[in-house]
């Protein structure tokens, strides 16, 4: 890749079949549980799990004798955390179910058996990757204030997080202990944390670069900690002022301090597709840093892809090399939406196998060493995507477009994400629909 331009292609990676692969990587995969959140390294479920947390038992059980597309638009209609307004268009999801259903299968054909179970196989194959339940880490705090011109005041911070964790979501990245020099929009992390840390019901992280800036997040408080390691030589050196091998020699400090006191690491990989420098990043490279931050403690690695120029096509075989040398439950996935790929690109790392995503309230953010990158994927799009796929996440779809209102309202700009711009039109045309 020489610029954002193009997408990288397939061309530039081992080939491959991408159907193949996710239907490879779609069978009997086994999700963590919600409640599975534990201390420093303790997120360990192994890819078999009780069957209880297998989807795809549970499908299969659900789904003898129906077809599967009513299973899961039931349970949507069924959602605990849909209000009205999800709830109308979930019935619209029916309404496109049904049309979709007459346009491709006229009575004939979708009456015959074998076309039935055809279809079955089909639909199976996709929905048996997909986990029950997701976890969604909001970065919008973080990676979305710290590329702010203005820098946003300490109090609408503090507001924002409050907002943000009474949405339901289970972690919510609440800023970073770096250098205020080189990230002056960040420069109040600790009375940010100081306000937020006693907040009940989300996981509160906070990015460390170093000791120094770990040692400063405890002492205010901080109880979950990230660092951020990349995958380009380039971007590292922009970022963060040093090699790779130096970074994670920083972070095995880190995680090291972190043990001793019980404070659980999150590890960070970037530029997992591509750096804008660079160009295409080779997956091995990628998969050589993820398991460097796995082996040093890290108990979740979050692929990265900073400038968001991945599609399918380039981030199922990223996947496929990183999920080699790192388990799969222990990945997550932080898309950038800059060519608007994020929600593709969701989709499949699911279909993969990972159950943790990151994303930003109204699609704030960006990074500030990466030129032209936009902002993360759109907290309200993600969640309003899982919904329809009848996958559950504890978040309130109505906090979190009030949470997001407040914030744009506050930037006095449109929301980034398209599901709140067009859940704030919709109300009165929806309910004629
Ligand atoms: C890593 C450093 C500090 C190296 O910066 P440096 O200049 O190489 O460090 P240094 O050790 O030479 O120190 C320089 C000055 O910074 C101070 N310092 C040193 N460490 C800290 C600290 N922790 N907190 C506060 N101050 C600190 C230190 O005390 C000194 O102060 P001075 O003596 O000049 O007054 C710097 O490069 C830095 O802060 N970089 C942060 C960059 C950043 O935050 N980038 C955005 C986040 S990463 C990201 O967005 C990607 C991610 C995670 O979202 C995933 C993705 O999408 O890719």
């Amino acid at each position: 890749m020489s610029s954002l331009q193009e997408p990288l292609g397939l061309d530039k990676l081992p080939s491959m079949s991408t159907i193949d692969r996710i239907q490879r990587f779609s069978s009997g995969t086994c999700r963590p549980s919600a409640d599975d959140m534990g201390m420093g390294n303790c997120w360990i479920e192994g890819r078999g799990c009780s069957s209880s947390n297998c989807y795809e038992e549970d499908y299969e059980g659900h789904t003898r004798g129906t077809f599967s597309w009513r299973r899961h638009t039931r349970d949507l209609s069924q959602g605990d955390s849909f209000n009205r307004r999800t709830m109308s268009l979930g019935r619209n999801h029916m309404m496109c179910g049904t049309v979709w259903d007459s346009r491709y299968f006229p009575d004939h054909q979708y009456n015959s058996e074998s076309k039935d179970k055809e279809m079955q196989d089909l639909t199976n194959k996709f929905w048996k990757g997909i986990p029950k339940f997701v976890k969604i880490v909001e970065v919008g705090p973080r990676d979305g204030l710290q590329n702010e011109k203005n820098i946003v005041p300490t109090d609408v911070k503090i507001e924002l997080i409050r907002r943000l964790v009474s949405s339901g979501l289970p972690v919510v990245e609440a800023t970073s202990f770096v250098s205020p020099k080189w990230v002056p929009q960040l420069a109040d992390a600790r009375d940010v944390m100081k306000a937020v840390q006693s907040l009940e019901g989300s996981r509160l992280p906070v990015l460390t670069p170093n000791l120094k800036g770990f040692e400063a997040a405890v002492a205010a408080g901080a109880k979950e900690v990230a660092v951020f390691a990349s995958a380009s030589e380039s971007f590292s050196k922009s970022n963060i002022n040093c090699s790779i091998e130096e970074s994670l020699a920083r972070y095995r400090a880190v995680t090291h301090a972190a043990k001793g006191l019980g404070i659980p690491v999150r590890g960070y990989v970037s530029c997992v597709i591509g750096c804008p420098v660079e160009g295409a990043i080779p997956p091995p490279k990628v998969a050589y840093v993820a398991k460097q931050l796995y082996d040093m403690g890290c108990f979740e690695i979050s692929l990265a892809d900073t400038i968001g120029v991945g599609t399918p096509g380039t981030v199922i075989p990223m996947l496929e090399v990183v999920m080699a040398a790192v388990p799969v439950e222990k990945l997550a996935v932080h898309f950038h939406d800059t060519y608007g790929q994020s929600l593709p690109n969701i989709l499949v790392s699911l279909q993969m196998g990972i159950s943790t995503v990151d994303s930003s309230i109204a699609g704030l953010g960006g990074c500030p060493y990466a030129k032209g990158a936009s902002g993360n994927v759109a907290t309200e799009d993600v969640v309003y995507m899982l919904n329809g796929l009848g996958v559950k996440t504890n978040v309130d779809l109505h906090k979190l477009l009030s949470a997001g209102d407040f914030i744009s309202n506050h930037l006095g700009r449109p929301s980034g994400s398209k599901t709140a711009v067009a859940l704030s039109r919709v109300t009165a045309d929806a309910s004629k629909i």
